[in-house]
């Protein structure tokens, strides 16, 4: 065989199967453009080498003959196909061929928008729907008249008077695009498959067994023409025979028209085009008839198209090119979004370089691999996507694409919480893709209340480069905030002096420019630098760690330095902190560059007026038992806990035990393999022995709250005035109220006694008014330490 034969021969194999795929399974696997691309070249090399040319080549050929899941229909007229137009030039050409021909100037032609659907034929007799059936090769079609029946855009009997007593409407029935994104949307969230394209949606809708599927696909219809005609004569013209279709009860598109020669015809392309994207269906170009009979006959056929029509085609909206790679874009709240970077190809008229992937259960989804072939969908103004993979071109050893586990742009660890569909960069306070929304977080009113930074001035300063953290607001002097304005108004093009700093044009003319906006930020960024530990955790932006959860954290672990070491399972110990949250915050503690900047922030200047020990309330859940629990190790409940932390005392007895001793210990045999399976993870193990230490000084460290009943200091109400010397009022409290007291803001005759530090105020006064027992700060030390509470 010569090396064009091989070629055609390759061309129709490859047609063939895209045909069968397209018209029996509705699941098209390459391109339409492609296919359009494939198709043309074949024609080429036949015309060309016409020894070589077949009457079963796919180009001689409509559709594919019914697979038989249908009854066959015959079509009296067939169902032909159209040629195509993709420039200018064809239509000059098509339009040519026919003056030619018929030796006519500038003759009218029918033109109608070319909906992305399926050809039907729905025959009537004595003006009653009954049969509807495919297109199928074009002789013989399936027979669908149960699903058709489904579609509420067909009459079911005829409108008005007139009609033949036989009549064969052609048409295309479609998915408009709300009910195909809908269908789509559910779809997604039901886990079920999507539809690739509204066509496939109406193929596949319209080709389903149980005509109650298709009954829940909302399909419509528009006729555009008739087959076979008995007992009446038909107008002289389509154009005509469209309205009077319309009269009879059909849809006939709105968008369709009548125009003569070459220029109506670019006319109407030009103008359907613009409207293309607002339109409530998919089109994929126009389709120009001639419009009167008598040259339609004269015009006659080719093997599969009229000659007196043809469908000019819109850029296509889909188009396949090769993955180059996957790359992942952090939002400005962490959100790490898989972007596909493509082969450059033009989509729909646009060159388009990358896709959204949305995320990465879609890509999981798809199975999208780096490599491949893949189709790209952009339609209007969407954003273009990646629709399907094309498996044919897959090499064999593609890898299965995973999801990073650093940040592309700082290098924190990407984690996701299980059960979501977001990914996230954990370096919410060092990652710069996150830098602006950080900022605002922190300097917020609830957070380091630094008054005056706005919006505009965020942005300013971290696009501009004054900053790449948090850390380094605490570094800004007076002249870099006038410098990063008057850069930033320059950028902008803005006037010198806006509403924002209250100058005027004539003052910077007169080269004053007024500084105070500056002043006044530096000593409200400098006033934010005294703050709390409750409010300094709740600026760092941990997720989910919001106002409450700060506030708690304080209270209980009262320390910075502690909390920044501590390994996650142990803030579960602190009441509605459950596992997702504690992962969180030990996710955002594990990222070398959210410390980095913690350190800055304190080296510059910030301090944490109210930090205390940890609150006597945590000794009672620091056991060896609860802390198994919190590891969330599988199948190790609270029962299977104790059992073991009866039997082995700490984290290195528990990873020294061979499996056996587990069971000894009573745990059933899977249980115990679970276990072991858990700490032969080097990550597990190391875990479970940081955590178990951190239990250990914490214990150490947290007082023993005594229980109950037998508090010493059961009944009786405490208040607190003045300034402690060797802990926080706060503290104080804990560890009063774990002996049992109550700790009251103000003295009354209940009061039991007042605790007094230095410069105690009126609350001292009212005490030794009423003759309550006043305890000085050793008092206080000393009662402590009998109980086994000091500080
Ligand atoms: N991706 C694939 O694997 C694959 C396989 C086979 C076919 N295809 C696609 O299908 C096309 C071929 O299908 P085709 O033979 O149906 O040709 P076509 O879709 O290019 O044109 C003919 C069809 O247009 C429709 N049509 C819409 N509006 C019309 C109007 N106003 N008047 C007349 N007809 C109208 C009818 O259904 C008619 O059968 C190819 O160009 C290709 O894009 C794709
Ligand atoms: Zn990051």
């Amino acid at each position: 065989m010569s090396d064009i034969a091989v070629r055609i021969a390759e061309l129709r194999k490859r047609l063939e199967d895209a045909n069968y795929r397209y018209y029996v399974l509705d699941d098209p696997s390459i391109a339409d453009a492609e296919y359009d691309r494939l198709l043309r070249e074949l024609e080429s090399l036949e015309a060309d080498h016409p020894e070589l040319s077949s009457p079963d080549s796919p180009t001689q050929r409509v559709g594919i003959a019914p697979a038989g899941a249908f009854a066959e229909v015959r079509h009296a007229i067939p169902m032909l196909s159209l040629g195509n137009a993709f420039s200018d030039e064809e239509v000059h050409d098509f339009v040519s061929r026919i003056e030619e021909r018929l030796d006519r100037h500038a003759p009218r032609f029918s033109v109608e928008p070319k909906l992305d659907g399926l050809a039907i034929s729905l025959r009537y007799e004595h003006g009653r729907f009954v049969r509807g059936a495919t297109r199928g090769d074009g002789a013989t079609g399936e027979d669908v008249t149960a699903n058709l029946r489904t579609v509420k855009a067909i009459p079911l009997h005829l409108r008005g008077e007139g009609w033949p007593d036989v009549l064969e409407v052609r048409g295309e029935v479609y998915m408009p695009l709300a009910a195909f994104r809908a269908y789509n949307e559910r779809a997604l969230k039901g886990g079920g498959k999507v539809l690739a394209n509204p066509r496939n949606g109406a193929a596949g809708s319209l080709r389903q067994l149980d005509p109650r599927i298709t009954a829940q696909r909302p399909l419509a219809f528009y006729a555009y023409g008739v087959g076979g005609v008995e007992g009446a004569d038909l107008p002289s013209t389509h154009s005509q025979t469209l309205a009077q279709l319309k009269s009879w009860g059909f849809p006939v598109s709105a968008e369709s028209g009548v125009v003569t020669g070459a220029e109506g015809l670019l006319g109407y392309y030009r103008a359907m085009g613009g409207k293309r994207d607002g339109l409530p269906f998919e089109i994929d170009g126009v389709v120009y008839k001639l419009d009167d009979y008598e040259g339609q006959r004269e015009m006659g056929f080719v093997s599969r198209a009229p000659r007196w029509a043809i469908a000019h085609k819109f850029p296509a909206q889909e188009q396949q090119t090769r993955l180059v790679g996957i790359d992942i874009q952090i939002g400005r709240t962490g959100a790490a979004t898989p972007v596909a970077r493509l082969e450059p190809v033009q989509v729909a008229g646009v060159v388009v370089t990358n896709a959204t992937l949305h995320n990465a259960d879609q890509i999981a989804r798809l199975d999208v691999r780096v490599g491949d072939t893949v189709i790209v969908r952009r339609a209007g103004d969407v954003i273009p996507e990646i629709v399907r993979v094309v498996p044919e071109d897959r090499a064999a050893d593609a890898p299965v694409w995973q999801m990073p586990t650093q940040c592309p742009v700082c290098g924190s660890e990407i984690v996701r919480e299980e059960g979501e569909a977001v990914w996230r960069c954990s370096g919410e306070l060092s990652c710069p893709a996150q830098r602006n929304e950080a900022i605002r977080h922190f300097a917020s009113r609830r957070a380091m209340d630094i008054e005056g930074l706005g919006e505009r001035f965020i942005e300013d300063l971290g696009d501009l480069g004054y900053v790449t953290s948090v850390a380094d607001l605490y570094r800004l002097t007076l002249d870099d905030l006038l410098e990063m304005k008057h850069r930033a108004d320059a950028a902008k093009q803005v006037p010198l002096g806006d509403e924002r700093d209250g100058t005027t044009p004539e003052t910077v003319k007169a080269g004053k420019v007024a500084s105070k906006w500056a002043e006044n930020l530096i000593a409200a960024i400098d006033h934010s630098r005294d703050t709390t530990l409750e409010r300094f955790l709740f600026a760092l932006g941990i997720e989910h760690v919001g106002e409450s959860t700060a506030k708690a954290l304080a209270q209980w672990f009262g320390d910075l330095a502690l909390i920044r070491r501590l390994p996650w399972p142990l803030f579960k110990r602190v009441p509605d902190i459950g596992g997702e949250v504690a992962r969180a915050i030990g996710h955002f503690l594990d990222q070398p560059g959210n410390q980095r900047v913690i350190d800055e922030l304190l080296a510059g200047g910030v301090t944490l007026r109210d930090q205390h020990a940890p609150s006597p309330k945590l000794h009672g859940g620091l056991e060896f038992a609860t802390l198994l629990v919190d590891l969330e190790i599988p199948k190790i409940t609270k029962v299977r806990a104790e059992q073991l932390a009866s039997a082995f005392t700490d984290a290195a007895a528990l990873l020294d035990a061979p499996q056996h001793h587990f069971v000894s210990a009573g745990l059933p045999a899977d249980t115990a393999k679970a276990l072991a399976d858990w700490l032969a993870d080097d990550r597990h193990a190391a875990l479970l022995s940081a955590a178990d230490a951190a239990r250990q000084e914490l214990r150490a460290i947290t007082p023993e709250a005594v229980a109950g009943g037998a508090s010493v200091l059961e009944g009786q109400t405490a208040v607190l005035t003045g300034t402690l010397a060797a802990l926080t009022r706060d503290d104080a409290k804990a560890r009063l109220e774990a002996l049992g007291a109550k700790v009251a803001g103000s003295v009354s005759k209940k009061t039991s006694f007042v605790v007094a530090g230095e410069a105690a105020g009126s609350k001292l006064d009212k005490a030794q008014e009423l003759g309550v027992e006043v305890w000085d700060e050793a008092r206080l030390l000393q009662f402590l330490a009998e109980h086994g509470l000091a500080p």
